[in-house]
């Protein structure tokens, strides 16, 4: 299976990543998030990253121009919009970036699911719907409420090194999301990094 970590922000992540090699890390450009990266940091950090793992950048309501600047410049490979971007929006940003875009769905039922299907992305992220904000909160879902759907999907929202296993064999995601669950008081801990991206690949 594969796994993106996302939320790096240090020098030190980037090591962790070059050494444990997920499929793709995330760059967290929302200001509000203790996880957020400056562009200029960011690009710093793609420098040092191994070229074979997919830097993903997360935007919650960004503006298009950022979105179009950092792909441009090569500083991220996918798009991740977390906000509550629509498909007009969508189709504007499509009009100017040819990256893959993953559309996020805090998940409240299967409805929304499968409209978000619909949307004109090439993948969805399932995350856990909160109230006070819109990803990385380390809380799960019910996994038993995606219905089936052929749009490849990253699944997040709370996993870990010891709910990976039984979340991939109840809904069979493209890809795990994991941020809080390989981190101590809020910095990326190497050994739970190590322990998740290598039971997801055993997957
Ligand atoms: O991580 C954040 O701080 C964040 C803030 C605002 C929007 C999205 C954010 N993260 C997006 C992710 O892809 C997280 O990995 C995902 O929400 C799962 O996080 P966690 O439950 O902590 O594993």
């Amino acid at each position: 299976m594969k796994i993106k970590i996302c939320g790096l922000s240090r020098e030190e992540d980037i090591t962790m990543a070059n050494l444990y090699k997920p499929h793709f890390i995330g760059f967290v450009f929302y200001p509000p998030s203790r996880r957020y990266v400056t562009p200029q940091k960011a690009a710093e950090l793609k420098k040092l990253l191994h070229s074979g793992i997919k830097a993903v950048g997360v935007f919650v309501n960004g503006e298009i121009s950022l979105i179009e600047s950092l792909c441009s410049q090569g500083i991220i490979d996918m798009v991740q919009l977390h906000g509550d971007e629509d498909e007009e929006y969508m189709i504007r940003l499509k009009e100017v970036i040819q990256k893959p875009i993953i559309k996020a769905v805090r998940v409240k039922n299967a409805e929304e699911i499968l409209a978000a299907e619909a949307l004109p992305c090439e993948y969805l992220l399932l995350d856990t719907f909160h109230e006070r904000n819109y990803g990385g909160s380390g809380e799960t879902f019910d996994h038993r409420i995606i219905p089936p759907i052929k749009k490849p999907y990253f699944l997040a929202g709370g996993l870990n090194a010891s709910n990976i296993g039984k979340a991939g064999r109840t809904c069979n995601p493209f890809a795990f999301d994991v941020s809080s669950g390989c981190e101590t008081q809020g910095y990326k801990d190497e050994m739970k990094f190590m322990g998740v991206v290598a039971l997801a690949k055993l997957l």
